[in-house]
């Protein structure tokens, strides 16, 4: 799926009312918004189809039954905003993985700025839909219930992000999502069988490895950081990295080690410096200060809180890797399913 770019691949169909959106040559008519990020708004649409026409995407396994698809509109606005899509773009087309989200179809395209004689860029990207939304919706409305996912729902999510992650981390290169946390995480419920948990958002995606060898190159990753990992999921290295760093996907094993956490409590385990006077997240992360929710009787035996604790070394040399998560994981699994 190369990075197509012309006005004529997608455009917004004007003419229909603004319901319609072309990508390529399949058209979708939006139906309702469902979220919406930084510059991105992501819509419901249902294709529209011509008589007699025939479905076109490339990868015909992603084909919907009824039609229904999530589409992402991203704004853009300055030639770094579009550098991101295509990377984005990039990105997403390397994975192909039942726990990561595909991207089915895309196109840019031109459209006119409020200025007179300027242009901005408008991204198309086409996913396969799923209506029950994230798990930060749904690890919130328990919370706010005081429930809790039973011990082995919580294991079996995991385990499914632990196995999408393994993908990216042992493709050639690596590559690190960067950005692992419940609000880009797609959860279905399915009958009779565990829900299913989707890793999405390849936006700050990349090539895991990185050389840091001077001051000004540790500022820079902070930098780059700051803008692309989420705060309360960020590792102690990517907040204070010194001058002589290795840098690898194990930013990524910090960041499962606190979803695994906001699975159970509804939050990430630093999220608490936030709301305490004087608090600081980055202090809270850099030294490890993992808070438990207070009180006898936790609703998660000992071990789960031990493996938590197990991913958030804050020296990356001591962090395991996915696979060791994943033996880990696959053992825990096996002790509480019986
Ligand atoms: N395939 C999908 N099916 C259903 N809902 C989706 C889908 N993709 C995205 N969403 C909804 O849209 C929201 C925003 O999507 P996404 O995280 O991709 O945008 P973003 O601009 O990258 O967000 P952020 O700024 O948080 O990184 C999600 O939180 C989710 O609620």
């Amino acid at each position: 799926m190369g990075c197509s770019f012309s006005g004529l691949n997608a455009l917004y169909d004007a003419v229909n009312g603004g319901g319609d959106v072309w990508i390529n040559e399949n058209r979708y008519r939006i139906i309702r918004q469902l979220g919406e990020g930084g510059f991105a708004f992501v819509y419901l649409v249902k294709e529209v189809v011509a008589e007699g026409s025939v479905k076109k995407l490339k990868d015909p396994s992603h084909i919907s039954d009824n039609g229904m698809y999530a589409v992402k509109k991203v704004l853009i606005q300055t030639p770094e905003q579009l550098e991101l899509v295509r990377q984005e773009i990039r990105v997403s087309s390397l994975f192909s993985h039942p726990n990561l989200l595909p991207l089915l179809d895309h196109a840019i395209i031109a459209v006119k700025g409020t200025q007179e004689g300027s242009w901005n860029h408008e991204a198309y990207l086409l996913f396969p839909v799923h209506l029950d939304g994230t798990l930060l919706d749904r690890a919130k409305a328990m919370k706010e219930k005081k429930e809790f996912f039973p011990t082995l729902t919580v294991l079996q999510i995991f385990q499914q992000l632990c196995a999408g992650l393994k993908h990216m981390h042992n493709f050639e290169p690596a590559y690190a999502h960067n950005d692992v946390k419940p609000g880009n995480v797609l959860i279905t419920n399915r009958k009779g069988q565990p829900p299913l948990a989707i890793l999405m958002d390849f936006g700050s995606a990349g090539p895991a490895k990185r050389e840091i060898r001077s001051r000004s190159e540790a500022l820079q990753l902070q930098e780059w950081a700051a803008e692309h990992c989420s705060a309360p999921y960020r590792a102690p290295e990517l907040w204070d990295c010194p001058s002589h760093a290795d840098i690898d996907e194990r930013t990524d094993i910090w960041a499962l080690g606190c979803t695994l956490y906001a699975i159970m409590y509804g939050m990430s385990p630093f999220e608490y410096a936030l709301g305490e006077s004087g608090g600081s997240l980055q202090l809270a992360i850099v030294n490890g200060q993992i808070k438990w929710p207070p009180g006898p009787n936790p609703p998660y035996p000992d071990a789960l809180h031990q493996f938590v604790i197990w991913m958030l070394q804050p020296q990356v040399a001591m962090r395991p890797h996915i696979e060791d998560v994943i033996i880990h994981v696959d053992k825990l699994l096996a002790k509480y399913s019986t």
